[in-house]
């Protein structure tokens, strides 16, 4: 898979029109965006529609966490979107995840679509080990909590994860090959990590077997962000 293939841009923008100048900027660097919280709560659906008619792939990291049905629901609800790539947290458990698996399945074939891919979100890359266990009250190791939620989400049907990249080798360690690794937490070397605490270089991240690289700041922030992202895409090529 070419470099460009392995990442997946963050776009947290406040309006329509930034995420439309930075994709257009992007898109022929980079194949996936990513809308989270900020983009979609500003934009709507409008922010995936822009990058699927630009011809790019989405991953709508809304992190759905909600009673199972509520969580098909709103699953079912982006399927006819058209995203590539959603998620749900491992925290709302088996319940929640199955019915998330078995919406996103029913309701692309109803629609005609191939299902997207369905991970889950594990321990956040903001957290450490000391805000695990003192502020959330996991009396567990990070890495032993994401291999844990890791297993609990293929169990339940789901394609894979959202972890740092700090945890790779355990959760493929415990789930195989094919599960699908998506690492937030990536910075490049002397990069700021702003509120990220479980960091890894790009290159580091995909020695380790990260399928996918989500990159936020480092690029769109970046007085040129096509040249960061290919700067990031050099650093990958000699690894891939
Ligand atoms: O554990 C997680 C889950 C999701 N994210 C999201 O990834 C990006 C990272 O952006 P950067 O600017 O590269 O830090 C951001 O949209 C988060 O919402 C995460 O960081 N960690």
């Amino acid at each position: 898979m070419p470099s460009r293939d392995k990442i997946i841009v963050a776009l947290d923008v406040p309006d329509l029109a930034a995420g439309e100048k930075l994709v257009d900027q992007l898109f022929p660097y980079v194949g996936m965006f990513k809308v989270g919280l900020e983009f979609y709560t500003a934009a709507g659906p409008a922010a995936i529609r822009m990058i699927k008619e630009r011809g790019g792939k989405v991953f709508a990291d809304l992190k759905l966490h909600d009673i199972p049905n509520t969580v098909a629901g709103a699953t079912r609800a982006l399927v006819r979107l058209g995203v590539d790539m959603l998620n749900v947290h491992a925290a709302g458990g088996r319940s929640m995840m199955e019915a998330a698996a078995a919406a996103a399945r029913e309701e692309a074939a109803a629609v005609g679509r191939p299902a997207p891919v369905l991970i889950a979100v594990t321990v956040l890359t903001s957290l450490d080990g000391e805000a695990l266990r003192h502020e959330v009250g996991i009396e567990r190791e990070v890495e032993e909590q994401v291999v844990r939620w890791a297993r609990l989400a293929r169990d339940s049907g789901l394609d894979g994860v959202v972890a740092s990249p700090r945890e790779i080798r355990a959760i493929r360690e415990a789930c195989g090959p094919e599960f699908v690794i998506v690492t937030p937490g990536v910075r490049p070397a002397g990069a700021d990590l702003g509120d990220q605490r479980r960091v890894m270089t790009p290159a580091a991240a995909l020695q380790e077997g990260a399928s996918y690289l989500v990159i936020g700041r480092p690029i769109t922030a970046a007085p040129d962000p096509a040249a960061a992202a290919r700067a990031i895409e050099r650093e990958m090529e000699g690894i891939i």
